[in-house]
């Protein structure tokens, strides 16, 4: 029998998880959301017919999963109101939250629980999300398993087996459709600057993006391979890869995300307060 599952916050990130689930077969009827905003309610209810209540007590007292989905710089306060409740029920928590440690929402719900931590990113709102998780030791095999359903709902979900890990999953997929986002406004500025009009330059940027994201998903071989698949001997890629390494692109990579894995190092001991 499937778990009753409430995911407290029905913002962004709880709403495409719950839409992932229901076209997963999941039944609506184990799926609880709260939500302290009436329109937030009355949109997921219009949109999933499931029940969405205003009291996080009464969606966690019929539940043995909860997914934290508010804001990470109200989850401390959400923790507090929700103590006792978790404390009887015992539920496992799954956290969605950027940049909580699971040690410090333990902490917050007064002491040792079941905890799995994840950090998904922005593609889990269209089911195409990339989700390291991390499951503390409370955590039971049966419930790292219930966590990874719940998660593969948005995309592709990979385990860590140290919590710190999970800082260098944010400076990848965490923080990484933003330098795709990056790359494409580049080409996208070059590609008119050679001639081409903003329309045509942003839909070969795009389709270009999409293709290579799938052959390297389908395709056996490694990004290094499919590359130089590409570059002709003495042809035009080979001239701008060129001009890449010189202008040392791996290591420009390199030192973005290790600035992004020290930021999700230093965000984890603010939040964590
Ligand atoms: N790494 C990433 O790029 C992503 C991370 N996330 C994580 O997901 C979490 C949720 O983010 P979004 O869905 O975008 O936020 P959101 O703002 O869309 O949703 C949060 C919801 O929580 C509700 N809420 C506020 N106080 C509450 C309370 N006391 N009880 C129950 N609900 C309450 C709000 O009314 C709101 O509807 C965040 O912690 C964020 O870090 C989400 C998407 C991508
Ligand atoms: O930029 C941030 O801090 C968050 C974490 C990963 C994506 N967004």
């Amino acid at each position: 029998m499937e778990a009753t599952i409430c995911f407290i916050g029905a913002g962004n990130m709880a709403q495409s998880l719950i839409g992932g689930l229901i076209s997963s077969g999941y039944d609506k009827n184990k799926i609880i959301a709260t939500d302290p905003n009436q329109e937030q309610r009355d949109l997921v209810t219009q949109k999933f017919a499931i029940q969405c209540l205003a009291d996080n007590d009464q969606a966690i007292g019929q539940s043995s999963i909860v997914v934290l989905a508010v804001k990470p710089q109200i989850l401390q306060q959400v923790c507090a109101e929700i103590e006792n409740i978790v404390n009887q029920q015992n539920p496992l928590l799954l956290s969605v939250a950027a940049g909580i440690r699971s040690a410090d929402i333990a902490r917050w719900l007064g002491g040792d629980k079941a905890i799995v931590r994840t950090m998904p990113n922005t593609p889990s709102l269209i089911q195409s999300g990339a989700t390291g998780m991390f499951a503390n030791d409370s955590v039971s095999l049966e419930q790292k398993s219930q966590a990874e359903h719940i998660m593969r709902a948005a995309g592709l979900t990979i385990w860590v087996d140290e919590e710190p890990q999970l800082d260098a999953v944010t400076a990848l997929s965490g923080s990484g459709p933003a330098y795709y986002f990056l790359f494409m406004e580049a080409m996208e500025k070059a590609g008119a600057e050679l001639g081409l009009d903003a329309k045509t330059a942003h839909l070969l940027t795009l389709q270009t993006a999409l293709g290579a994201a799938k052959m390297a998903l389908e395709s056996h071989q490694d990004c290094q391979t499919l590359r130089r698949n590409v570059t002709s001997p003495n042809g035009t890629t080979e001239k701008a890869i060129q001009s890449f390494q010189s202008n040392n692109l791996e290591s420009i990579v390199k030192t973005a995300m290790q600035a992004a894995q020290s930021r999700a190092k230093e965000l984890a001991d603010e939040l964590g307060g």
